[in-house]
């Protein structure tokens, strides 16, 4: 039986965390290129962990470049079966203040220059993001966030820009007004298509650091306030995680609400003698369990 494992992947102002038994940070080759950084692996009260800083550590990837694909195959291949995102976001609500925690259940995907996909000619795969997030893990985090005693809202709407500027006033009006979204951030879209076509099991707290452009009394949005912010919510964010393992105790590697880990189940359209096999060994971690599968 598969073991469970969990991969926090630490987003703006979290690069490492603390408190894992037999830390160490490990290389891990992908066919897709080098993953952020390296990763660090041990255990967190019985529970395997591994932590990867989205941007390396000393901030090197902009939210375009980080290798999102590499990142995810390589968790996969090192035995991770669920992810917990952890990102900085702007908001759109009154009440999703600064230093509140959300957690996200909807995207809106509005990034243009980031491969997006595992899959392509050779290898044709259609999965559903109708629900794009594990409701088991999100739970489980929304729990280790409580822990904490942080401010945390169930559910929330993310949309995912391009950066890295920030949203012109008319944008960050729309996105509030009209897509009825709560939060924004550059980075958690394509890692949850990824994911999913991974067939990992994905979550993503979006701590909130600002109010975006469109709040009349807070101004425009300002990276200093932003920093400031960032520095309390990665204490926090540690806190969260020492608390994961208590949370996710009951969580099985295999089987969720959502079907996050049978995502590629009738989902491969190529003929089995049609499939690349270039593609085809690309693809040994991710999609390992169908790749050869029948349609
Ligand atoms: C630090 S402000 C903008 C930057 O922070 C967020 O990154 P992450 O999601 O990795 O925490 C946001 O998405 C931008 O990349
Ligand atoms: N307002 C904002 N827009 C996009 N990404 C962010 N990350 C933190 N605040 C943000």
């Amino acid at each position: 039986m598969t073991e469970t494992m969990l991969a926090v992947i630490g987003g703006s102002g979290l690069y490492d965390i603390d408190g894992l038994q037999d830390a160490r940070w490990q290389a891990v080759d992908s066919p897709w290129g080098a993953p952020s950084d390296d990763i660090l692996t041990g255990t967190l009260d019985g529970i395997k962990l591994a932590f990867l800083p989205r941007h390396g550590r000393g901030h090197v990837h902009s939210p375009t470049d980080v290798p999102y694909r590499a990142n995810i195959d390589a968790l996969k291949r090192i035995g991770v079966t669920h992810v917990l995102s952890v990102s900085a976001c702007g908001s759109f609500r009154e009440a999703m203040a600064p230093g509140d925690f959300v957690i996200v259940d909807q995207y809106i995907d509005r990034t243009v220059l980031r491969e997006k996909s595992f899959f392509s000619s050779g290898m044709t795969v259609h999965v559903s993001m109708a629900h794009p997030v594990c409701a088991d893990l999100a739970a489980a985090a929304a729990e280790a966030a409580r822990k904490t005693g942080v401010t945390v809202h169930d559910g929330g709407c993310y949309l995912a820009m391009e950066g890295p500027q920030f949203s012109t006033l008319a944008e960050s009006r729309m996105y509030r007004e009209s897509w009825g979204c709560d939060v924004i951030g550059m980075t958690n879209m394509p890692e949850a298509k990824l994911a999913r076509e991974a067939e990992l099991h994905y979550a993503s707290v979006a701590m909130v650091t600002d109010y975006d452009s469109w709040h009349p009394q807070h101004g425009e949005v300002d990276i200093k306030q932003i920093v400031a912010v960032l520095k309390g919510n990665a204490a926090r964010a540690r806190s969260m995680v020492a608390h994961l393992a208590g949370a996710m105790a009951d969580l099985p590697a295999a089987g969720c609400a959502t079907g996050c880990d049978h995502a590629l189940d009738f989902a491969v359209l190529t003929a089995p003698e049609k499939r690349d096999p270039a593609l085809k060994a690309r693809l040994d971690a991710v999609a390992g369990r169908v790749i050869d599968a029948p349609r």
